[in-house]
């Protein structure tokens, strides 16, 4: 049983508190002990964004945290890193969050060798194409890193079983169209996709998009197994990155144990 799996199973029925970040940001150091903050205040497993120059999918928020990753130096070995680093101090799951460019550029093998060396536990590529994931989903299962598909509230049912015949880890459910970014409510749509996709497979269903406060994770735990956020951290490390780590660190602790007592 993998890391991701003994961590839903730990859960016991309840929600799973995921967090997003950009590695390196606002810089390696701060980042690194920004996700070991988080985890240590009870978040349940870390999506690690590797940062990326043409961020497609992404809002306003996370374009500018890749940015200050990009700007501070950050480079794709120092993901790696952060992850071995990350990997000896918890046994809570790390997902990496990547675009596909950069997995091509490295190299799929040499990617899911890495990430796997490093400790990592599963990945997600948002921008996959179809003709492509099975061969990536593959060289990723080879290496026991979970290969966890976005599905999203166009997938037509037949589209999301094929997704989730591909999928390990669990079921990423986009609750809405557009790019990431905090949204005052949560469509309540991706109920139905929830509904859909746990038709399909007994993964885990977990939703991310547009979470910004406890409320939303709270409306979430009601139907999925995990709540994913990651604007909503984001925009904090860079509100209080000029007042330095410690602010950063009081910040994020407590938006965590906020978000992790609504998921219920
Ligand atoms: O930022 P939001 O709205 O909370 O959404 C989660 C999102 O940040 C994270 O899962 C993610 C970051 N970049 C992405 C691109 C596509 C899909 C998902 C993502």
């Amino acid at each position: 049983m993998g890391r991701i799996e003994r961590a839903f199973a730990a859960l016991d029925g309840r929600t799973a508190l995921i967090p997003f970040v950009v590695a390196g940001d606002p810089n390696y150091e701060d980042s690194l002990s920004l996700v070991q903050e988080v985890l240590a205040a009870g978040a349940d497993m870390i999506e690690l964004g590797l940062p990326y120059s043409d961020p497609l999918a992404d809002g306003p928020v996370i374009q500018a945290a890749a940015l200050r990753s990009l700007q501070s130096g950050f480079q794709l070995p120092q993901s790696m890193r952060m992850i071995q680093t990350i990997r000896q101090r918890t046994e809570k799951p790390i997902i990496a969050f990547t675009y596909v460019n950069p997995v091509i550029q490295f190299g799929i093998e040499a990617f899911m060798r890495e990430l796997a060396g490093a400790g990592g536990d599963g990945v997600i590529i948002p921008d996959v194409p179809l003709e492509e994931a099975p061969e990536i989903a593959d060289v990723a299962r080879r290496y026991d890193i979970a290969f966890i598909p976005l599905v999203a509230p166009t997938s037509g049912e037949a589209r999301v079983r094929a997704i989730c015949e591909a999928a390990s880890g669990f079921v990423y459910c986009v609750s809405s169209l557009g790019v990431t970014g905090e949204r005052s409510a949560v469509s309540n749509n991706v109920r139905s996709l929830v509904e859909t996709v746990k038709a399909h497979t007994d993964l885990p269903a977990c939703v991310g998009f547009g979470v910004s406060q406890p409320l939303h994770a709270k409306e979430i735990s009601e139907y999925a197994d995990g709540v994913i956020v990651g604007s909503a951290y984001v925009r904090r490390i860079e509100e209080f990155q000029a007042q330095g780590l410690d602010a950063m660190v009081t910040e994020l602790n407590g938006f965590t144990t906020a978000l992790k007592a609504a998921c219920k």
